[in-house]
């Protein structure tokens, strides 16, 4: 909903979502959304190439919320971007054909409807298209 939201209104987001898979199955989705309010990685851009930061989700002891951190990949040089990938790279076909039912399926039909946003990471890797955030 609040992706097309953010749509409708023409306006860019920063909403991160995260899916872990748990041992009994099923797919646990967590939305972190730094739109309105966030800290600095709030700013942090998307590289095909995975970019110079790692993500890494933590829990705190008892708490049920995951956060994510953000490590360095790799020795950081001044003035160097801060990136790191958003997903992994996906494509239309490929959402299209996982078949999933009732209240997912629609979602993701919807989501498909979202055009694709284009990425300008400008990486060796940049497959042109931004990973799908839904
Ligand atoms: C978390 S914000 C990143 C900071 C944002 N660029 C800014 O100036 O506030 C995420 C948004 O930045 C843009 N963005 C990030 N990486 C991008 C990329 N590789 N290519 C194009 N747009 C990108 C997209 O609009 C995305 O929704």
């Amino acid at each position: 909903m609040r992706l097309r939201m953010y749509d409708q209104q023409g306006q860019g987001h920063a909403l991160l979502v995260l899916r872990e898979v748990l041992p009994s199955g099923l797919v646990l989705r967590t939305n972190i959304d730094a739109t309105r309010l966030g800290n600095v990685a709030r700013f942090f851009n998307h590289s095909c190439d995975g970019g110079s930061l790692e993500l890494v989700v933590v829990r705190r002891r008892g708490s049920l919320l995951p956060a994510v951190a953000l490590f360095a990949a790799h020795d950081i040089s001044p003035a160097e971007e801060l990136t790191f990938a958003y997903g992994p790279p996906t494509s239309g076909r490929a959402a299209a054909a996982s078949g999933r039912p009732g209240e997912e399926r629609q979602q993701q039909q919807q989501q498909l409807e979202r055009p694709q946003q284009r990425c300008l990471c400008g990486s060796s890797a940049c497959l042109g298209l931004m990973p799908n955030e839904a």
